[in-house]
């Protein structure tokens, strides 16, 4: 039984956000996210949620060999799924890479672990591998609503030194869902042809984008480059032809002789971003939208139509353009440089936990595939393509056709990133500035 939408209509989208599981309180966050498990499900609890201390002390694998083979028809909800997937990918990793740093890397996965890992991750629509939804979306609880703490439900390696990366992308997930009631605002008022509603949604969109960036910038509080770079991302990756260590993919046992290949997980699956650029009509190069469009794959099946529905619903930057009220043109305009600025800020945070710490460790060299990202991307170029991509979006004056950015926005200086932030290491100019990582790569030897 796969996940099903029960929408058949989607032009008016904002309308039916529950049918796409997107709630109106936490986005894309699981609002109701789960602890435990149906009692017969007890085994996947209990190894899932210890497994990233057994992975660290070496003893998860002989424990994967021990689980006895379950059927995972006795979930019973959405919520159940979520949870069943993220404690079976917790439990798949762990087995999968806890022996990396001896060179030893399984190429076969058990039964007990791959069968109903495929089949629930078929049912949230999902491939079978560590994605955002295992990581966070499903991964995190809270006291009670008013809470600030935000606990997680399976810790991954590294903790709790690499915890703070996971609180503070789910936080910006809790930022986003805040936002929620903004876009709803922005679309009712655009079909309504309600300018001053439009201005009042898009004005929220603008903030609910800064509030995401301002607890980005949060990362640096607690968050250390070397467990994130060392401990996290090994953990966090895939199979297939990226990987160093099973180039042909891994293979499902009681699901595939062959073995089966997927990208690891990464931030990038957050549907946010996707959703803003959706909304903004910001659109990618032809060397950047394969990946983008890849990693919907790794999104929940509700998640990757919601951003379809959005594509094909009212254009909004069309609106804006036709537009005679400047407010509104103005409005649309700061929604682009609040997003220009989280991409610009985004890159220099991956400067410091991926680029620098891949140097420190492997050398500039020109086989660094760690420089690459977790989904083989080209980082620096790709980063940067998107990123002006979105700041080619800011529309000019009606009048004179001149583009500008917001005069009142004195944190944003034209088109000038911050790419001279001290969070760059004084070697990485060189990095910014080129024009693509290979490039760099050679020049440098
Ligand atoms: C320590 C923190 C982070 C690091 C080191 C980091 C690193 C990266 C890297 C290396 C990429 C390139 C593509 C890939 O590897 O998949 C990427 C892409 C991306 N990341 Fe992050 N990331 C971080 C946090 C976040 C957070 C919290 C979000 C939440 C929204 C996010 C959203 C994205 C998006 C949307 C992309 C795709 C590129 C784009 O649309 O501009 N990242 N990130």
């Amino acid at each position: 039984m796969a996940f099903v939408l029960k929408i058949d209509r989607v032009d008016e989208w904002w309308t039916r956000l529950e049918d796409f599981r997107v709630s109106e309180k936490v986005g894309f966050l699981v609002e109701n996210s789960l602890d435990l498990l149906p009692e017969y499900l007890l085994p996947w609890e209990q190894l899932g949620k210890k497994a990233a201390k057994l992975m660290d002390a070496g003893e998860l694998k002989d424990q994967v060999e021990k689980l006895p083979c379950l059927d995972y028809t006795h979930l019973r909800s959405y919520e159940e799924y979520c949870l069943a997937h993220s404690l079976l990918s917790t439990i798949a990793h762990c087995y999968v890479w806890q022996d990396r740093d001896k060179g030893v890397v399984p190429e076969v996965l058990p039964r007990a672990v791959a069968v109903p890992w495929y089949h629930v991750s078929q049912y949230l629509g999902l491939n079978p591998v560590y994605c955002y939804l295992a990581c966070m979306l499903a991964n995190w609880k809270k006291e009670s609503e008013d809470s600030c703490d935000i606990e997680l439900i399976c810790g991954a390696p590294g903790t709790p030194h690499t915890d703070w990366f996971f609180i503070v992308s789910i936080q910006i997930e809790i930022d986003f869902g805040k936002g929620i009631k903004d876009i709803i605002k922005t679309y009712q008022a655009l079909t309504t042809g309600d300018d001053n509603g439009l201005i009042e949604g898009l004005q929220g969109i603008a903030d609910t984008i800064k509030r995401m960036q301002q607890t980005l910038s949060r990362m640096h509080e607690k968050q250390d480059p070397w467990p994130f770079y060392n401990k996290l991302r090994p953990f966090f990756e895939g199979w297939g032809a990226q990987s160093k260590f099973l180039p042909e993919g891994l293979i499902y046992e009681g699901v595939s002789d062959s073995p089966l290949q997927y990208l690891g997980g990464s931030a990038a699956q957050s549907s946010t971003i996707q959703t803003f650029d959706a909304i903004l009509g910001v659109k990618h190069t032809a060397e950047a939208v394969p990946y983008l469009r890849k990693i919907r794959e790794y999104m929940p099946a509700g998640h990757r139509e919601f951003l379809n529905a959005i594509e094909n619903g009212p254009s909004l930057r069309n609106h804006v353009r036709l537009s005679r009220d400047d407010g509104v043109r103005k409005a649309y305009n700061k929604c682009i440089q609040a997003l220009t600025e989280f991409r610009s800020y985004h890159f220099t945070v991956t400067v410091k936990y991926v680029l620098l710490q891949s140097y420190k460790k492997n050398g500039k060299s020109s086989n660094n595939t760690d420089a690459q990202g977790a989904g083989g991307t080209y980082l620096v170029s790709f980063l940067k393509s998107t990123r002006d991509q979105t700041a080619r979006c800011i529309l000019g004056d009606r009048e004179t056709g001149q583009m500008k950015w917001q005069a009142d926005d004195m944190d944003l200086e034209g088109l000038k990133m911050k790419e001279s932030s001290s969070l760059l290491h004084p070697g990485t100019n060189l990095i910014v500035k080129s024009k693509s990582d290979q490039e760099i790569f050679k020049e440098d030897h």
